[in-house]
């Protein structure tokens, strides 16, 4: 592993680092913060996934977390949104391709050389990390803004009893369902291929729950807001009686304004299911 970058931030150390990938067969790049605590031994992790055309470094610099994170005692991990090089395939559409891996494994030609975001996320960063840096594997956290929010939901409940807790910024709740991201789906699992009960928040909610606190802000004033579809897992969560706090906030947009304005509660709610 390459260290590309490493600052002093709030009393504790952000850094970037670089890894060749098992998962998507080319180098990889990944954000960590960790608090001053982290000095002194094992700290709660809390991941956040990023959304379309995100690399490591958008919620590492806008987001605003580290402060929050840093008056808990947590560390941050800030991972790539999808394999990326010149050697790798892409797209022109900003929903496919490089910066939109939709954290699924690809099978479908050309994208299953490298697309295998969701191994990516759930296996190799993760011994990458607990390998690698003063972080306990017992006390972690999810969260991630739209694609990244769909991330989040969809692999906290794919794994149950690993995260304490699960949040997202205007994810995108229903895929199987919106065309902005059924189609790259698609492009990557193939039509007719997907098991939608593990790559849709609100199919999976109800076919397998999340035994954990779940957080949810959405803006009323989301450009994107048809695609995300709020209403689906607000139905999801009443349908299964899911214990969850789901906020329509007035106004909010999409951008990383929105995230950062809320990013304090978010840390602050899975800091209470990291500690309890
Ligand atoms: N380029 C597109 C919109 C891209 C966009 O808004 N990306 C969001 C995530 S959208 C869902 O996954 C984002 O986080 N962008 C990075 C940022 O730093 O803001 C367009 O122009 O319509």
């Amino acid at each position: 592993m390459d260290t590309l970058s490493e600052n002093r931030c709030f009393g504790g150390r952000q850094g970037v680092y670089r890894h060749a990938s098992d998962a998507c067969k080319c180098d990889m790049t990944f954000g960590l913060f960790l608090p001053a605590e982290a000095e002194d031994g094992p700290v709660p992790l809390l991941w956040y996934l990023s959304g379309l055309t995100c690399t490591h470094e958008n919620a590492m610099v806008k987001a605003g977390a580290q402060q929050w994170a840093a008056e808990h005692g947590i560390a941050l991990v800030f991972p790539d949104t999808s394999p990326r090089g010149a050697d790798v395939a892409d797209h022109e559409m900003y929903n496919l391709g490089q910066g939109a891996g939709f954290y699924v494994n690809a099978t479908q030609a050309p994208w299953s050389a490298n697309f295998r975001m969701w191994d990516y996320i759930a296996e190799e960063l993760p011994r990458v990390l607990f390998n690698g840096f003063a972080l306990d594997e017992e006390r972690q956290a999810i969260t991630g803004h739209s694609m990244g929010g769909h991330g989040a939901l969809t692999i906290a409940m794919a794994y149950p009893g690993r995260f304490a807790s699960v949040s997202a910024f205007a994810p995108i709740t229903h895929p199987s369902q919106s065309d902005w991201a059924k189609k790259p789906i698609h492009a990557y699992l193939g039509e007719g291929n997907v098991d939608w009960t593990r790559h849709d928040a609100c199919l999976s909610l109800r076919a397998n729950g999340f035994a954990g606190p779940m957080l949810i802000d959405q803006g009323t004033g989301d450009q994107f807001i048809d695609s995300l579809m709020p209403e689906a897992l607000a139905a999801a969560i009443t349908e299964t009686r899911h214990p969850a706090i789901f906020r329509m906030q007035g106004g909010y947009d999409h951008s990383y304004f929105f995230v950062s304005t809320f990013m304090e509660d978010h840390v602050a709610f899975h800091a209470e299911a990291l500690y309890r």
